[in-house]
């Protein structure tokens, strides 16, 4: 039983690991947290629903999760194919494009999300 929760413990640090190593060595990584932190200012200050926040948080998600495989596959890729290869080029440029696809849904969440209560808050000046 202690052999299996110490187990737990270590995929769950093997996990966070994983995650640190993705801020250390990723500038888009800090990139999306940047923007992340910035959503959630966002959110706070239009005090946005509970629904629109599972949106925002999910999309966030979606982002982060992007980034993070697109890691996991660069890195798999310099270690297998060191070398020039146009099929390490492939996996690497469909790597990219699902962290892409993620944040331009995420752009996407956010305006529909955002740009009701800024034109509301912009309607005094406007
Ligand atoms: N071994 C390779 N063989 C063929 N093309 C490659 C190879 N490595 C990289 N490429 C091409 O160059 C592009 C950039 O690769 P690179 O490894 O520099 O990723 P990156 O997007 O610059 O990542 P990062 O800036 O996060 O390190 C790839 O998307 C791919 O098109």
């Amino acid at each position: 039983m202690r052999t299996y929760f110490t187990k737990r413990y270590n995929s769950f640090r093997f996990a966070l690991k994983g995650l640190g190593a993705a801020v250390r060595s990723e500038p888009h990584m800090r990139l999306h947290i940047l923007s992340a932190v910035a959503v959630v200012v966002a959110g706070v200050a239009f005090e946005v629903n509970r629904v629109e926040w599972c949106l925002l948080v999910g999309s966030i998600g979606l982002v982060f999760t992007a980034e993070v495989f697109n890691t996991a596959i660069e890195t798999l890729t310099n270690l297998v194919s060191p070398e020039f290869n146009p099929l390490a080029g492939k996996a690497k440029d469909l790597a990219a494009g699902a962290v892409l696809a993620a944040a331009i849904m995420a752009a996407v969440i956010g305006t529909i999300v955002f740009l009701p209560y800024l034109l509301r808050f912009l309607e005094p000046y406007l």
